[in-house]
């Protein structure tokens, strides 16, 4: 039987939520506000209220809008649209597309960058928008996602048709870009509520914006598997391809999670039967991330490489996409304090807080909660070595000269030598963290999950930090039973491989889309759909044949890209029992 919760006080405002919905339960996480979470890092109260809140380290919750049949997606259905005075938003996303139905129609909407007609009407339409007030989308959660993707949407359409300012050329400082007041008034109150920061996140472009064969019905991987996108920037099939791809991930992980959460049950006996299933039920999770990563290798088929990086990658960035010296986005009608406040969040910098540029990173897939979740359960450590936390500290002293370029990264460096910083290496401290460390850590060694962790929404990164915060005990059971069951070890191990399957296909997806389209010029049909000159001037693609540097080049949410996937895969190996005896070196 469960303990009984611990009394929290009543919200002063409900409202009409489902009744399992984790706004409308008492929370099991401390929050300062149940309607308006703010900037506040969420924090697990389980452990901290005397045993007397519920051990919700379940892999499935209501509290963390963990749905135990769809995982991370949400298990009703997303609204395709928003009517009544919200419509206006909906018309707008229109006309930026080229039209209501485009689908599989490239070339009929906004271009990134574009100098046309049509870019300078859209803006000047947008910008004699009315700010609509938003409380009548509080009436149910699916209704103020949608006003986030809608809102995001919108936003990224206007940041990136807006012509760079002429001191943005030169060596003057670059002006931070406007969202006028009519998108950023209704996205900064929307976002809160949302736990999200106000940029387009991948809850956005996958989690909220995709439905099953049948929408009647909630998603599942084998009868009713996410089918149709409903929102995107280009109608390219590429786009939509690569949106739901990825919702095809997610509900495959949804099975995984399943597996997960079997496993930890037969932890707590950890008796020979417990012993024999929790084998059975790490093959079939090896079985479930080589399903994982085959629905991602579809990328390579399904999504055109080059239409990727040239027309769709580009509507991604962020305000912190030019790294140390983006002039960030302006979020306007707000007064002085407002925009200090409202503004704010843990996804901010510190150091353009207050300020009128807010950094903001575009979306990624590293954003989605599945394969962190899956790296706590196997305990795969991505904690910074100290010569990473040194190099990063050096690109924040020597930004222009470091090759790890870092973005919109908090740094307070929180340390001032080297032996200070060895004594905060984690595996000379308590084992709680396990690479996802939570708010305990100082900004400055914020690591690619801690900033990941700000662009998901509220319930998913609370269910990321409980997790974190409550490691299972998986690994140091497998290591004590590793002679006496070898079977145990070997599946253990078989799990790790498989996670190390999907990050190697990963790298490959990666070359593909980004390394290798960095170094060729877009072909005619592309350049066409771009809104280039037939003919490529000499200096317009400078990166023709270039030699690249890999390290060099950043993803979305703003690494060295090939440095950091490569250590992400080998620490996949490194939490293995007997890497040895899989073939794998450590050094
Ligand atoms: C065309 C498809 C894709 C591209 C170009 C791509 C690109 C990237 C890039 C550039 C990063 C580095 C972090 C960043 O800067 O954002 C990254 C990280 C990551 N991506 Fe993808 N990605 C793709 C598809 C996917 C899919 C389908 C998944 C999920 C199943 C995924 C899962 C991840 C994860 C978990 C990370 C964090 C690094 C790690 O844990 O290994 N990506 N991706």
């Amino acid at each position: 039987m469960l303990p009984k919760r611990s009394v929290s006080p009543e919200p002063t405002i409900r409202y009409n939520l489902p009744a399992n919905h984790f706004l409308a339960l008492q929370p099991s996480y401390s929050q300062t506000s149940i309607e308006f979470p703010t900037g506040e890092l969420p924090s697990t109260s389980s452990h901290e209220s005397n045993g007397q809140a519920p051990n919700t380290a379940s892999l499935a919750s209501a509290d963390f809008e963990v749905d135990v049949r769809t995982g991370f997606l949400p298990g009703s259905k997303n609204v395709i649209r928003l009517l009544g005075k919200y419509e206006v938003w909906e018309e707008a996303l229109d006309a930026a597309k080229g039209g209501r139905y485009i689908h599989n129609q490239p070339g009929q909407g906004l271009i990134v960058n574009g100098k046309r007609e049509k870019e300078f009407l859209w803006r000047n339409a947008i910008d004699s928008m009315p700010v609509i007030d938003t409380a009548d989308l509080l009436v149910s959660l699916p209704h103020l996602r949608r006003a986030h993707v809608v809102l995001t949407f919108l936003a990224h359409f206007y940041v990136h048709t807006t012509p760079t300012s002429p001191s943005s050329s030169t060596s003057s400082p670059k002006e931070p870009i406007p969202i006028p007041a009519c998108i950023s008034v209704p996205l900064l109150t929307v976002s809160p509520l949302l736990g999200l920061p106000p940029v387009l996140t991948y809850a956005d472009t996958v989690l909220w914006n995709f439905l099953p064969v049948n929408p009647s019905i909630a998603p599942s991987a084998t009868l009713n598997p996410p089918n149709e996108i409903l929102t995107t920037f280009t109608g390219t099939k590429s786009e939509e391809q690569f949106f739901l791809i990825s919702a095809l991930c997610e509900i495959a992980g949804a099975e995984a999670l399943r597996l997960m959460r079997q496993s930890l049950d037969e932890l707590f006996l950890a008796d020979e039967k417990a012993l024999r299933r929790l084998t059975i039920y790490l093959k079939k999770l090896s079985n479930q991330i080589d399903k994982i990563s085959d629905v991602t290798m579809t990328l390579m088929k399904q999504v055109d490489p080059e239409e990727f990086y040239h027309l769709i990658r580009p509507w991604f960035r962020g305000g912190d996409s030019d790294g140390p010296t983006s002039a960030g986005w302006n979020y306007l009608g707000l007064t002085e304090n407002d925009n200090v406040e409202k503004t704010s969040s843990e996804a901010e910098s510190s150091n353009t807080l207050g300020q009128k540029g807010k950094k903001f990173s575009g979306p990624s897939a590293g954003q989605s909660s599945l394969i962190h979740a899956i790296d706590i359960f196997l305990t795969v450590d991505h904690s910074p070595t100290v010569q990473e936390r040194l190099e990063a500290l050096n690109a924040v002293e020597n930004p222009t000269q470091s090759k790890i370029l870092v973005d919109s990264t908090p740094i307070v460096p929180p340390f001032s030598t080297s032996d200070e910083i060895q004594q905060t290496k984690p595996s000379q401290g308590p084992p709680s963290s396990h690479g996802h460390s939570s708010s305990s850590s100082p900004k400055g060694e914020a690591t690619f999950v801690q900033r990941m962790l700000q662009y998901m929404p509220l319930p998913h990164r609370s269910f990321i930090l409980h997790l974190s915060t409550h490691p299972t005990p998986l690994r140091p059971l497998v290591l004590h039973f590793a002679h006496s069951h070898p079977a145990l070890a070997l599946a253990y191990d078989g799990a790790l491989e498989a996670l190390r399957r999907f990050r190697e296909k990963h790298m490959r997806v990666v070359s593909l889309f980004i390394i290798q389209q960095a170094r060729r010029q877009p072909s005619e049909r592309v350049r066409k759909l771009m809104g280039l000159k037939e003919n490529p001037t000499e200096n317009e693609f400078e990166t023709e044949e270039k030699q690249i540097d890999i390290n060099e080049i950043r993803g979305t949410g703003g690494s060295a890209l090939f440095k950091f996937l490569k250590r992400c895969r080998d620490n996949t190996t490194k939490a293995m029992v007997r890497p040895n005896a899989a073939g794998y070196e450590l050094e």
